[in-house]
């Protein structure tokens, strides 16, 4: 296996000494300088490697880690003129660091959304230790569209369920159930 799932993934799950009471800490991007900064008060939920080609992803790295904080909980404190959006028209607004690049919060701004109001957020970006632990692998097979071969995909796979992280081609099933519930609650059917 030659592919770099990501660097985080390395050493298994080492790199995410999850804690109970961790309460959040605060991402920066990877400028020299003039690091844009973003506070997080809370812990992360739902973090998770996924292979979709929007999610930011380090340098070399075919899956992204993200995982999700409620927006109330996230300030951007320092730098935030360097900030913009990737693309206004995506369901998660990805505001980036125009400088280097790095991804420093995605928001759900449509209300009918199943997810509004969570950010989605890397917390690789943070010094903090603590943060909550990958949990699965996410929208596997889209790894393909940004040139991963067919043929390494039952080795990746393999490798993601060796580390503990059960994958899915679209998000986890939990999540999965969350965004119909919200379907249904918009149409109508909705049953509890
Ligand atoms: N095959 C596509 C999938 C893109 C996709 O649906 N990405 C998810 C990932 S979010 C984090 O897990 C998504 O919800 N996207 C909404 C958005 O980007 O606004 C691909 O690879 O591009």
């Amino acid at each position: 296996m030659i592919t770099n799932l990501h660097p985080k993934l390395t050493n298994g799950l080492n790199d995410y000494p999850e804690v109970n009471d961790f309460s959040g800490g605060t991402l920066q991007c990877l400028c020299e300088s003039n690091k844009v900064e973003v506070k997080i008060d809370a812990q992360t939920l739902h973090n998770h490697a996924c292979g979709c080609s929007k999610c930011w992803k380090p340098e070399g790295a075919t899956f992204s880690l993200v995982a999700v904080v409620p927006s109330e909980k996230v300030q951007v404190i320092h730098n935030e003129d360097k900030l913009a959006i990737v693309d206004e028209t995506a369901a998660i607004q990805r505001h980036f660091c125009k400088e280097c690049n790095a991804h420093m919060f995605g928001r759900i701004e449509n209300k009918d959304h199943a997810f509004y109001g969570l950010d989605f957020v890397h917390t690789e970006l943070s010094a903090d230790k603590g943060w909550s632990a990958p949990q699965f692998a996410a929208f596997v097979s889209s790894i393909i569209e940004t040139g991963t071969p067919t043929s390494e995909m039952g080795d990746i796979r393999k490798t993601l369920n060796d580390l503990g992280l059960p994958t899915y081609d679209v998000l986890s099933p939990e999540l999965m159930d969350v965004i119909s519930a919200k379907a249904a609650e918009l149409n109508g059917t909705l049953k509890k």
